[in-house]
């Protein structure tokens, strides 16, 4: 039996869970294109533009474990490079697929269109290593199994993007079926001696701490860790803080679970849980600038013990080749049984009492619409932008998930990643709360949204500007052109009933707008939200106060 190069990645695309692939045609992918067409239980999927299309597959990982981009050569392919960098950044994996020149090309010295003008091609390889961890160009049959193999493997092991380069006259070159999925699938190393020796150190790091607190930390769900931190938790018996890019990651009913831990924007109490800790599991961590507030809130010291997706750092050891979840599992095998020594009765929840029905439309009063909406089977994608602290103040339900890009922060991704996750995983409510400068980057997606039927229900919060930076630094470059963003769902064409598009300016029209909302599920609902530039929250002016401070640090001149 023998396929074609394309119907090959198809095939294997499908073997891995990947049901749809996203897409911009170009005329270096249009055969290819074809090839993955023809693949049965493989949609494909299109997108206004490449930078979309990235992290439309971006989001799609969200929900279904990986994800594929197909784009055209250089035009097409620069732009997904960015949505790429943000997989990276979220260690999610997307596999970039770009259509390539056709090989008699290369060498002539001939200048092709698309192309910077020159007769190397090579350049759009050289600047996606930089975002990927495996990278292959196609450049014949023989070896286009291994190759995209190869890319697949590392995608799944890695939890992290990478690039396949298919030449516009190889897509459709006869190649053999590919063989069963299994050995491209993640298995952990089964050393045992290094993960026995990291739980018994660990084992006896615990034994003489009283005041043990886990951190969840953004990497957890990357490493599959979810679950079983649930169990540590429970043997434990500890309080249980989580990091703001983690929110979702862990059951916020558990009776260990104590809030966000984040510096001077922590919720009640969980800053001094973790300042009074003498034992802190961190699992899968990240300590950047924004997570500490400006270096600021960084658990170090002898107290803390680092469980990352690969090694584990505790009581000044260094376990390498130590995979989270097993070393997760085993400990809370094997760590004694303690009582439950945290209440979550102890966190405060936030209460804003509603807004009569005229009142002006306010941060606290949206946010408390919106939280009453968040169920189990919610999605809910909140971009960078005051979105963040409102979606980590929610409390969330059990298996409510939250989507964030605290890493990366590329405003504008949550239209498109919400797009590719309500794509991959249609039996959830997804919600979309984005700002008013950030929607201006990606705002196309929506017609894709009208497009596919996809009923994706968007907080437009119009605050008339950029206030997070207006919180960290003021200066006219702050301030936008305001749109009709209500209106702009009739240039999408939504004429057919898939679409709406309603403004609230009070209390009482957001409710209204609310309803409508849940009963239009042939398509997306944007709903304008109106706030006073000023009504943003607390948190992002404290927090927002302490990076302003960080970045302004002067050169240390030695
Ligand atoms: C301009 C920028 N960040 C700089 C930036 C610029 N360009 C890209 C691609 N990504 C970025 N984060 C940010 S966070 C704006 O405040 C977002 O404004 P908006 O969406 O309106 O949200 P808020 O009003 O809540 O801040
Ligand atoms: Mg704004």
């Amino acid at each position: 039996m023998s396929t074609t190069i394309g119907g090959y990645l198809a095939k294997r695309l499908t073997q891995i869970g990947v049901d749809h692939h996203f897409a911009v045609a170009g005329d270096y992918n249009l055969v290819l294109l074809d090839q993955l067409l023809a693949q049965d239980g493989l949609e494909q999927v299109y997108c206004c533009n490449e930078l979309n299309c990235g992290f439309a597959a971006e989001g799609y990982a969200r929900a279904k474990g990986a994800a594929c981009a197909v784009v055209t050569f250089s035009v097409g392919a620069l732009s997904a490079i960015n949505a790429l960098g943000g997989a990276h950044a979220e260690n999610l994996p997307v596999i970039l697929v770009s259509g390539a020149p056709n090989t008699n090309d290369h060498g002539t010295g001939r200048i092709l269109h698309h192309t910077l003008g020159t007769s190397d091609y090579g350049y759009q390889f050289e600047m996606v290593r930089h975002v990927t961890v495996a990278a292959e160009r196609l450049f014949s049959a023989e070896d286009a199994p291994a190759k995209i193999d190869h890319v697949i493997e590392r995608a799944l092991a890695l939890s992290k993007p990478v690039y396949l380069e298919i030449p516009c006259n190889v897509a459709d070159l006869e190649c053999p079926e590919p063989g069963p999925i299994e050995a491209l699938l993640p298995r952990k190393p089964a050393c045992n001696t290094t993960l026995d020796q990291a739980v018994a150190a660990t084992l006896s790091f615990l034994e003489k701490r009283e005041q043990v607190v886990i951190l969840v930390g953004s990497k957890l769900r990357a490493a599959h860790g979810l679950d079983a931190a649930v169990k540590l938790a429970d043997r434990l018996g500890c309080a249980v803080t989580i990091t703001a890019a983690a929110k979702g990651f862990f059951p916020e009913d558990h009776p260990g679970y104590r809030g966000v831990y984040w510096g001077n924007v922590s919720s009640p109490g969980a800053e001094a849980l973790i300042d009074n800790a003498d034992a802190i599991l961190c699992l899968g961590p990240v300590f950047n600038d924004y997570s500490t507030v400006g270096w600021e809130a960084w658990p170090r010291g002898e107290k803390v013990a680092l469980v990352n997706p690969d090694d584990v750092v505790v009581a000044g050891t260094h376990f390498g080749g130590v995979d989270l979840r097993s070393f997760v599992t085993a400990l809370s095998e094997q760590a004694p049984r303690r009582p439950l020594s945290a209440d979550n009765s102890a966190l405060s929840l936030p209460v804003s009492t509603p807004l009569p029905a005229e009142a002006k439309l306010t941060n606290d009063e949206m946010m408390r619409q919106i939280g009453a909406l968040v169920t189990a089977d919610t999605t809910l994608t909140a971009e960078t932008g005051d979105s963040w602290f409102n979606a980590v103040r929610l409390h969330l339900p059990a298996k409510a998930r939250v989507e964030l890009e605290m890493q990366w922060g590329h405003i504008g991704w949550s239209v498109p990643s919400a797009f590719g996750n309500a794509t991959g995983s249609p039996e959830r409510q997804h919600i979309v709360m984005v700002g008013d400068g950030s929607f201006q980057l990606t705002a196309q997606e929506v017609a894709q949204m009208i497009r596919y039927e996809l009923p994706v229900i968007i907080f437009l919060i119009n605050n008339r500007g950029y206030v997070i930076e207006i919180k960290i630094h003021d200066g006219p470059y702050n301030y936008i052109q305001n749109w009709d963003y209500a209106g702009l769902i009739n240039a999408f064409n939504a004429s057919e009933g898939h679409g709406l598009g309603l403004r609230a300016n009070t209390a009482g029209e957001l409710a209204e707008a609310i309803d409508k909302a849940r009963q239009n599920r042939r398509g997306p609902t944007l709903i304008e939200c109106t706030l006073d530039r000023e009504d943003c929250t607390d948190d992002l002016v404290r927090w927002g106060k302490e990076v302003a401070k960080t970045n302004a640090r002067p050169p240390v001149t030695n």
